[in-house]
């Protein structure tokens, strides 16, 4: 069996972390025949809770599993870990958007950053999932200048996974037959979810979504606003924010980059921007990319119509000014 892959999973007493600690520690994400080293981190007062986590840990008996530590000391929980899934944030209340979270959140993060730079691997890959998570992104990386900018990532498989399943409601079919479904931009409500490059396979033939749905304006309008609204519809659902899909797309992020995308398919992560499709470089903007020896690239090349323009351009003036406001609460 390989060498034990550390992993740290910040939050790791709230409800994300309760079904991503199973799954990663199962071997979903990193493999089944990869050993793991676990590092749970959450705050000093939450230290009797994560213990009971700990315990249940050790009772799922799992033999990947070789070692678990849980700390509210960053400068433990980081130190020469391979992947980081950062979780641990305040989620938002019903009638709040996710950008409300800044002033809470933004300082955890400035915070893990400076942790990370002196403790963690060069190579940790990190997925931010604790929202406003591009934004949060942003400033872990900036934080962590010793770490290059194309490791810090944030979590929109979620969006993604979300489009897929109505796509494939719609048609009929599973969620697996839907692909190339684009989240571009940030993880709220501005969020551009497209399917004008996705494909649906359809009785053994592979045809365009957008052909096979044949209602653009279901497409323009309600598809949309369906997923960028989903969060907020579970939040009001169950009084509490989205736990076990957000787990599971944690780990389809993170599973993705370790392992990579097949032949042309792509997935849609929340990455530094390089200028791409005209966005302003520096912003963690989603974009669809493909992976290949645990590198992302950008897919580049795809037509963007008058339509989507705008979308695209939007959700990157949110981007813009969240940064701005974000930069100015971590200058103390
Ligand atoms: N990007 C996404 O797709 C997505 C999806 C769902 C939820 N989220 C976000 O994920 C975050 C966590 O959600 P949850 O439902 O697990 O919340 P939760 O309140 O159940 O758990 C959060 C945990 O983080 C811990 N925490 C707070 N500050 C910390 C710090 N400085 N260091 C370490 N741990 C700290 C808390 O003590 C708590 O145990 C929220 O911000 C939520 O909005 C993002
Ligand atoms: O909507 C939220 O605030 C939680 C999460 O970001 C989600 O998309 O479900």
């Amino acid at each position: 069996m390989a060498e034990p892959l550390k992993v740290v999973v910040t939050g790791a007493a709230g409800q994300i972390a309760y079904s991503l600690l199973y799954s990663v520690a199962k071997g979903d994400v990193f493999g089944y025949d990869q050993s793991l080293e676990l590092n749970l981190l959450d705050i000093t007062p939450m230290m009797e809770v994560l213990n009971g986590v700990v315990m249940e840990l050790q009772d799922c008996a799992i033999p990947l599993v070789k070692k678990i530590t849980a700390t509210d000391d960053p400068n433990v929980a980081f130190k020469d870990v391979n992947a980081a899934f950062m979780v641990g944030a305040m989620p938002r209340k019903d009638g709040m958007e996710r950008k409300d979270l800044l002033k809470a959140n933004v300082k955890i993060f400035k915070a893990q950053g400076q942790a990370m730079d002196k403790v963690a691997k060069k190579t940790v890959r990190v997925v931010v999932v604790g929202n406003p998570a591009n934004t949060n992104a942003c400033i872990l990386s900036r934080y962590a200048p010793s770490i290059p900018k194309e490791n810090f990532t944030c979590l929109t498989r979620l969006d993604q996974n979300r489009a897929q399943a109505q796509i494939a409601a719609r048609l009929g079919v599973t969620t697996d037959k839907v692909t190339n479904v684009i989240i571009w931009g940030n993880h709220s409500s501005t969020q551009f979810p497209d399917v004008a490059h996705a494909k649906v396979e359809l009785n053994g033939q592979v045809v365009p979504v957008p052909e096979a749905v044949k209602d653009d304006n279901y497409l323009k309008n309600d598809f949309i606003k369906t997923v960028q609204q989903r969060g907020a519809a579970v939040i009001k659902a169950r009084k509490l924010s989205s736990a076990m899909s957000a787990a599971k797309a944690a780990c389809d992020h993170m599973h993705d980059w370790f392992v990579g995308t097949k032949g042309s398919n792509w997935v849609s992560m929340g990455v530094i921007s390089d200028g791409s499709y005209g966005i302003k470089e520096g912003l963690m903007y989603s974009y669809p990319v493909q992976i290949k020896d645990k590198k992302w690239s950008i897919v580049q090349g795809l037509s963007i119509n008058e339509f989507a323009r705008e979308k695209l351009d939007a959700t990157a003036a949110e981007l813009d000014e969240e940064l701005e406001a974000a930069v100015a609460e971590c200058t103390d």
